[in-house]
């Protein structure tokens, strides 16, 4: 029998080291950011709709012109092989097996290519901004030569949020596990540990333009003619601008409260982002990340106006526990429920999912 997904965690839990633990489940400041999307989605109430032909139920979407088997895409994080020896490689097989997104993060721990190999589903590539603009090409180009389908830009991090667990642990990534997709001397600084310092926060100061700014953008739409995502934007402000710049999908997301303390959560800013994106009447997608843990939640997600949804932590969990087998069971479990949730919400398929399905997770602003 498959186990519900927080037996995955406290499986997790117990096989990881303590300090890789903290470093995938510990948040930025006082940690307010790792409820607050739980909490707003908790608040949502679904309004089912009954007497609704359900005998067949049908989950399956397309994200920027990717077939995908659910609304369901896992998240950008880095550095999988802290998880399982496989890596990338097992989270890749599993998302193919599930039939749904894996975006590879820059930080990957496994090469763009021997992942695009393993995987048999869609991929996106995950970008922070380098000072060096050459590995960055280099990068997008390795990336669209080996088959990805759009480049993620995370948009929420100029520089990696201090984060306590880390901090305390002086956490730096174990010599044997490196960004291989970088230079080596790009990532030296992500291994030397000193107390009271992540080497992950050192480094992102060091290698991350943090001056970048939208006119920016047009320089990876020279680059590249992959999609473009920007991962992290919370403000109808920014979904507008995002959309005047042609970006073609946005991430509603709190970077699974790894970045800003006391931020609004990512599920109370959707509707706004939503109304924005159709007010400029743009072909923009909406994917919401972070605290997805139910069936229920990708529902509520649909209802107010997004396209698909990130999971992230369960993903590690799963490769934690078992590698491929694990994620894809934790894929599965979420799909399994959701399929459910379509048949009693009255929703045979995605676009089924009224905004009148869900209460309104008020955050004005
Ligand atoms: C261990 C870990 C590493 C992450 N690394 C990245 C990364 O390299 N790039 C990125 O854009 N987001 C990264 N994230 C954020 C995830 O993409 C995602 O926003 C978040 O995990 C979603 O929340 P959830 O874990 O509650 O599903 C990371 C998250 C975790 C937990
Ligand atoms: O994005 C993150 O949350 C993160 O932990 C990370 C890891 C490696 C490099 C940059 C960020």
């Amino acid at each position: 029998m498959a186990l519900a997904l927080h037996a995955y965690e406290a499986a997790a839990k117990e096989r990881l080291p303590g300090p890789v633990w903290d470093f995938f489940a510990g948040g930025s400041g006082t940690e307010s950011m790792l409820t607050a999307g739980r909490k707003a989605l908790d608040r949502m109430q679904l309004r089912p709709r009954c007497l609704v032909d359900v005998s067949h139920c049908d989950p399956r979407t397309r994200l920027l012109g990717s077939d995908l088997a659910a609304p369901l895409a896992v998240a950008p994080m880095a550095y999988h092989r802290l998880a399982h020896p496989e890596g990338e490689v097992a989270t890749a097989r599993a998302a193919g097996e599930a039939g749904v997104l894996l975006t590879v993060s820059m930080f990957a721990s496994r090469t763009l290519e021997v992942i695009a190999a393993a995987a048999s589903g869609p991929l996106w590539l995950q970008l922070y901004w380098l000072r060096n603009r050459a590995v960055m090409r280099d990068l997008i180009h390795r990336a669209e030569a080996a088959g990805y389908r759009a480049l993620v830009l995370t948009v929420d991090a100029p520089r990696v949020a201090t984060r306590p667990r880390d901090a305390r642990n002086g956490w730096a990534i174990p010599p044997d596990i490196r960004a291989v997709n970088l230079p080596e001397e790009t990532m030296s600084a992500s291994h030397g540990s000193r107390a009271g310092e992540s080497a992950i926060a050192r480094h992102s100061r060091d290698q991350f333009d943090s001056s970048i700014t939208w006119a920016d953008l047009a320089w990876l739409r020279e680059t590249t003619s992959l999609p473009l995502v920007l991962k992290g934007v919370l403000t109808a402000e920014d979904a507008e601008l995002a959309v005047k710049h042609g970006v073609s999908a946005l991430i509603v997301s709190n970077h699974g409260g790894r970045q800003l303390d006391f931020a609004r959560s990512a599920p109370e800013c959707l509707t706004e982002i939503v109304e924005a994106v159709k007010a400029a009447d743009a072909e923009c997608q909406v994917v919401l990340d972070g605290a997805i843990r139910h069936g229920a939640d990708i529902a509520k997600a649909l209802c107010l106006g997004a396209d698909a949804v990130m999971t992230g932590r369960p993903a590690l969990w799963g490769l934690a526990h078992s590698g491929t087998e694990g994620v894809t069971a934790v894929l599965r479990h979420l799909m399994d429920e959701f399929e459910e949730v379509m048949a009693l919400m009255g929703a045979p398929t995605p676009t089924d999912f009224p905004r009148t399905g869900v209460t309104q997770p008020t955050c004005p602003h």
